[in-house]
């Protein structure tokens, strides 16, 4: 099924994943378009309940459409109460990665497992209010760990640097181990989360706040590049 696509995702290396909650929902073919002609590796999409999250966005609908629309890989990330309701509709839609969330659910071992059966990646995201200790039982089970840098909701928001220290803790105990970031990435931040050894940047103001996504690509990657110490 899908691990092709996770396998891609893991071979890009450190790359930029942008986050399509703020871009313009009524012409999403034109703005996937636009973002893959500058260099777009993977989407971002991010799925929200109003229940989990106080904010309502989208399902598997938009998630088919997508897929119909582009082979980039999709990183689905569900800020929503029961992660497993909707996992196989999820991946049946296009979905190459599923991630929940820690505070959704009480066995994420499980979770995870049943994810990974269903022939895609599984990831695991954390709020920043959130002890990293909830993690441990599952680290060994996942293919990534989101730290988030705000708390899941909205776009917009200030990077919290929290993240930066679950960020260097986690790669330096799992080596291998996917890492995600996500909130608040942005010139001044990327290249500190890139510094503690993080692999994928999710960034959504950043680049739909820019009229030219090339150009806001194009920076970001730089200032990636540029961080000293990575990985
Ligand atoms: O998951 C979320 C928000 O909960 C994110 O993916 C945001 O959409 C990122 O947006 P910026 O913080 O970059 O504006
Ligand atoms: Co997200």
């Amino acid at each position: 099924m899908n691990r092709a696509k996770l396998d891609s995702i893991r071979d890009a290396g450190p790359a930029i994943l942008p986050s399509l909650l703020q871009c313009d929902f009524g012409n999403l073919q034109s703005e996937v378009e636009r973002l893959s002609d500058a260099g777009t590796s993977v989407l971002h999409l991010d799925v929200m309940d109003g229940h989990f999250v106080p904010n309502l966005t989208y399902g598997m609908p938009v998630v088919a459409g997508l897929r119909r629309h582009t082979n980039l890989p999709l990183d689905v990330h569900m800020m929503i109460s029961d992660p497993l309701a909707y996992a196989k509709p999820m991946v049946d839609a296009g979905a190459d990665m599923l991630t929940f969330h820690v505070e959704a659910v009480s066995d994420a071992v499980d979770v995870a497992g049943q994810i990974r059966d269903l022939g895609v990646g599984a990831g695991l995201a954390i709020n920043p209010d959130t002890p990293m200790s909830q993690l441990e039982p599952a680290l060994d089970c996942v293919d990534m760990v989101l730290v988030m840098s705000v708390q899941a909701g909205f776009g917009g928001q200030s990077f919290n640097p929290v993240a930066l220290q679950r960020i260097r803790d986690l790669r330096s105990r799992y080596p291998d181990l996917l890492l995600e970031i996500d909130g608040g990435i942005n010139l001044a931040t990327i290249g500190a989360a890139r510094q503690a050894g993080c692999d994928l940047f999710v960034v959504g103001s950043a680049i739909f706040s820019s009229d030219d996504y090339g150009v806001a690509l194009a920076g970001l990657n730089e200032a990636m590049a540029s961080a000293q110490g990575a990985k």
